[in-house]
């Protein structure tokens, strides 16, 4: 098996944090998306065999490496926390990693997903491991407080240990095209993550166009954002290729312009290792594998991990295990 996909370098040696740019309304305003081009080009990429079958496990690895593992449930509980971050330290049953020989890599998810009121509880269950606990503040997963309680919450994730804050926009500021008050809102909140790192929801199932989604990823990246994320979750349509397609390009042209590297987090239904395969094989084709890193790239995702561990096990033995071989939490 083909592991130097696997393999990573440090990031944070050569990584430039995102500092924030002047709100520049003639860029939002030149920014266009062809809806019809773009499911055109998602179409081209499930169309054909993206990863070439010796090296499906070490992509299957890897996807593993940019998973936000992640629980956001309203019946969330400390045991259920603590028994995703349990599954976080040992991704793989122990035979799965035996067989693949694959001992000494370090995989391990990009991080752990939790409700603010679970950081302490993660960060305590993770501890020794390296792995962040992300927070989703900002009163996930609508948005809607006042911006004083929203930037309460995130000092109190910060405070509580979370290295990671998934904030969400106010999706109406983006459909009455306020930009200067999701720019001035985005950027209150970058400032209130101090040192740990943002990543910026938009919920672009709910923001009528991908020309909408395409200006809401450049207003957020100009404000600070760390990561632009698609999706709670929680909205009707979550993370899909043609979306996806729109906020990378952003990412690429932000990227041209300013030499600052963004992070792209699709989230919301992504549940399969196919899915997987094909939101990687988007990123390397459209921005290359120097994106494939869990500095650059997350899933957001609370059942992958058991389908890829599956798929893991089927590709090894030529047979899928039954479900209870595999709880997640
Ligand atoms: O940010 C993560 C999403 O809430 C996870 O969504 P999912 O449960 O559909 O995988």
């Amino acid at each position: 098996m083909n592991l130097k996909v696997v393999d990573q370098s440090p990031p944070e040696v050569t990584h430039k944090r995102n500092p924030g740019f002047p709100l520049d309304l003639d860029w939002v305003e030149r920014v266009r998306m062809n809806r019809s081009a773009l499911e055109r080009r998602a179409a081209s990429i499930g169309a054909r065999r993206t990863v070439k079958k010796d090296y499906q496990l070490a992509w299957l690895l890897k996807a593993i490496t940019l998973i936000d593992l992640t629980t956001l449930n309203s019946d969330d509980t400390e045991g259920r926390v603590e028994r995703l971050c349990a599954k976080a330290r040992h991704p793989l049953r122990s035979d799965i990693i035996e067989a693949l020989g694959v001992g000494d890599l370090r995989i391990l998810p990009g991080a752990v997903c939790v409700y603010h009121s679970f950081v302490k509880t993660a960060v305590a269950a993770l501890e020794g491991t390296g792995i962040p606990v992300a927070a989703v503040s900002t009163a996930f997963p609508h948005g809607l407080a006042p911006v004083e309680t929203k930037i309460r919450e995130i000092e109190m994730s910060v405070a509580d240990g979370a290295k990671e804050i998934d904030i969400v926009i106010e999706r109406g500021m983006v459909l009455r095209g306020d930009w200067q008050a999701l720019y001035d809102q985005v950027k209150a909140f970058r400032k209130a993550c101090g040192d740990a790192h943002m990543k910026t929801i938009l919920g672009t199932g709910e923001l009528a166009t991908l020309t909408n989604v395409a200006k809401a990823s450049l207003v957020c990246m100009l404000a600070g954002a760390d990561f632009i994320k698609t999706s709670t979750g929680k909205e009707k349509v979550n993370a899909n290729l043609p979306t996806s397609l729109a906020m990378i390009r952003m990412i690429r042209w932000f990227h041209e312009e300013t030499g600052i590297e963004i992070g792209y987090k699709p989230a919301g239904g992504i549940a399969t290792a196919g899915d997987a395969i094909k939101y990687m094989a988007l990123m390397k084709e459209e921005l290359g594998t120097h994106w494939l890193q869990p500095h650059l790239f997350r899933f957001g995702a609370s059942s992958l991990l058991t389908d890829i561990e599956r798929q893991l096990e089927h590709g090894l033995t030529g047979h899928y295990a039954a479900d209870y071989r595999q709880p997640m939490v």
